[in-house]
């Protein structure tokens, strides 16, 4: 606004008073260097007495030095475009603003003025609290659009593209171009937060769904956060709870650093790599990825093989497998890591598609400032996954409905789950006298004889693999079809992880599980996950007792006793119906006879 032409010319200006008014009002800057003179816009020092009015104007600190001349009609345009641009500056600047105007009339625009800024800063916060809302917003019905729920504090926006992490994250083109060629087109939603919380350098707990593409979740931000290799050693440590699915994880961090230079290393035999091994041999590596019992061989050594002080990023993967007691558990092991990595930077990242309420609340207490995220309903099956429940009568039973299934026609590969290595080899010599395409896999195997069989299954050369629970968690096979759960699992999270093997990474699967009357105490929480994903299951199944902590506990220690996996062949069959037909005819007998002496008596 150009208020001179308001004042017209004439006005005298009492210089003083303005400056005492203008402190009081504080738009001027009380910067004592500044004496009349530099306030003189026509370059001529003159002492307290203001200039012509027509010749006072706006002065930004930009040219608060500067001489300015008598404005010409040129330099009257540049001088109005200077105010015009002074305004705009000040309605945007907080004001390290000096506005110099004349007294008089001129208080009332200053107040007018004062208070047309403090409108606009008013404006500005209530635009800006505005914005912010709306962003709030959009966020939030991005996270509901894909099921992404999230707790904590100061929890990052999620990105919807890779290609965002390179415009806003500053990914290095080689890892875009390694996201690219693995066939990943768009981050998956539990890759959509967990990268941005990661990249924020907080501890995460992230529960996802089985093949939702967790191991790239974790492994990106930490790609990115290395920068590139460093002769620190390690300085990222993924844990995994078998050897199969760290030998996974190893292949895709190999895959997605590919070009990085970084070296990432996978301990194969805990003795080879004590040999191996030295303070020195270690410090060339950034990333190890392990097993627990491996990794703590090394470091419980003295003087300890590996040392873990530079661990910036300690990722558990399947982490409540992990966190479980036991002789089947890692805890311990995952204790003597979890004080190892002690660096001053370590962050903690726990993954699983499951999460143990007592898992859930250790992460609150320990992790710093932790951020959970929730990818869909918690404990919550793939609902891409067909599941279906066969009532088989008994043990016996269940072999024919496995050559039912056959006989009907299946597309493998195809994953059959038994309750221990035992019963893997008796169905496995079942089948081989079948003809059918089949191997098995358990602990018992040796390790050359397990990456064999592995290697035969994903490549196509066997079709149906049989297996423990070693194979319940994470391995990632493409494509497998089927599911078949022979031996009912022991607890819901077990079920929820071996269907897992199929319907993944968005592709359809089917689970098939059978089940006799010794496994109606779990039945009421498989009917549950089954319903949970939309399958549909009969009534009475989600009617059926609960079973007690007692007896959910003895189901996840040992496992139910069954009867071999063997053909009854026909004869055996005939000879045990006549047998029972025998007994049923004495029973008869005797029941005849005591009536007769009872009537007798009477
Ligand atoms: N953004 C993506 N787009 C397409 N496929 C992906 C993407 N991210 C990962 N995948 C693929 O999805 C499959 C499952 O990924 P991953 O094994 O990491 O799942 P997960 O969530 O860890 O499963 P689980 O819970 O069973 O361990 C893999 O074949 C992986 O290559």
């Amino acid at each position: 606004m150009d208020i001179f032409r308001k004042l017209g010319a004439g006005a005298k200006f009492d210089f003083q008073r303005f400056r005492q008014d203008a402190q009081k009002l504080k738009i001027i800057k009380t910067d004592t260097s500044h004496n009349t003179k530099s306030l003189d816009f026509f370059g001529t020092n003159q002492n307290e007495s203001a200039p012509e009015p027509s010749s006072v104007e706006k002065v930004s600190p930009t040219t608060q030095n500067e001489t300015v001349k008598e404005p010409g009609k040129k330099r009257k345009r540049k001088l109005d475009d200077e105010i015009e641009d002074d305004s705009n500056e000040e309605s945007e600047s907080d004001g390290e603003y000096t506005e110099l105007q004349l007294l008089g009339s001129l208080r009332s625009d200053i107040k007018g003025d004062k208070s047309n800024v403090k409108r606009k800063k008013k404006k500005k916060k209530v635009s800006a609290s505005k914005l912010k809302e709306q962003h709030q917003e959009k966020i939030n019905h991005f996270r509901n659009q894909h099921k992404i729920n999230v707790y904590g504090t100061d929890i990052p926006d999620p990105v919807e593209s890779f290609q965002q992490l390179c415009d806003e994250h500053v990914f290095s083109s080689k890892i875009i171009e390694n996201i690219s060629e693995s066939g990943y087109k768009a981050p998956t939603p539990i890759q959509m937060q967990a990268v941005p919380v990661m990249l924020a350098g907080r501890d995460i707990m992230a529960c996802a769904p089985t093949g939702s593409g967790k191991t790239a979740a974790f492994l990106l931000p930490i790609l990115h956060q290395l920068k590139g290799p460093r002769k620190l050693g390690f300085r990222a440590l993924v844990l995994a709870p078998t050897r199969e699915l760290a030998q996974q994880t190893y292949r895709e961090c190999l895959r997605l650093s590919e070009g990085l230079g970084f070296r990432v290393h996978i301990i194969e035999k805990a003795e080879t790599a004590r040999k191996k091994f030295g303070r020195k041999t270690s410090q060339k590596f950034d990333i190890l990825i392990t097993t627990p019992n491996r990794l703590v061989y090394l470091i419980q050594q003295e003087p300890p093989v590996i040392s873990l002080k530079n661990i910036e990023w300690l990722v558990i993967d399947e982490s409540d497998k992990l966190f479980e007691e036991g002789k089947l558990g890692f805890r311990e092991q995952l204790g003597a890591i979890y004080k190892a990595c002690d660096g001053p930077s370590v962050r903690r990242a726990m993954f699983s598609a499951t999460f143990a309420h007592d898992v859930e609340e250790w992460c609150k207490l320990h992790l710093d400032n932790v951020v959970q995220v929730y990818i869909g309903a918690r404990n919550s099956a793939q609902n891409t996954i067909q599941q279906e429940l066969v009532f088989c009568g008994s043990e016996s039973g269940k072999l024919y409905a496995f050559r039912n299934i056959i006989q009907k026609g299946f597309e493998p590969p195809v994953l059959v789950f038994v309750q221990s290595k035992e019963r893997a080899k008796e169905l496995f010599h079942e089948l081989i006298y079948d003809g059918v395409n089949v191997d098995v896999i358990h602990a018992d195997r040796t390790q050359k004889q397990r990456d064999n069989v592995v290697k035969s299954f994903r490549s196509g050369h066997i079709w149906v693999l049989i297996c423990t629970e070693l194979m319940g968690r994470g391995i990632d096979f493409k494509g497998v079809n089927l599911v078949i759960n022979y031996d009912f699992p022991n607890s819901a999270v077990g079920y929820i992880h071996r269907i897992g093997r199929t319907g993944r990474a968005g592709r359809s699967g089917r689970a098939v599980t059978f089940f006799t009357e010794n496994d109606s105490v779990l039945l009421r929480s498989i009917a549950n996950v089954m319903k949970e994903a939309g399958c549909p299951v009969p009534e009475y199944m989600l009617k059926i007792n609960k079973p007690n902590k007692k007896q959910k506990r003895q189901m996840s220690q040992t496992n139910p006793d069954r009867k071999t996996i063997r053909t009854v062949l026909k004869e055996e069959i005939m000879k045990s119906r006549l047998k029972r037909q025998n007994m049923n005819k004495r029973k008869f007998k005797e029941r005849q006879q005591s009536q007769k002496t009872k009537t007798s008596q009477t």
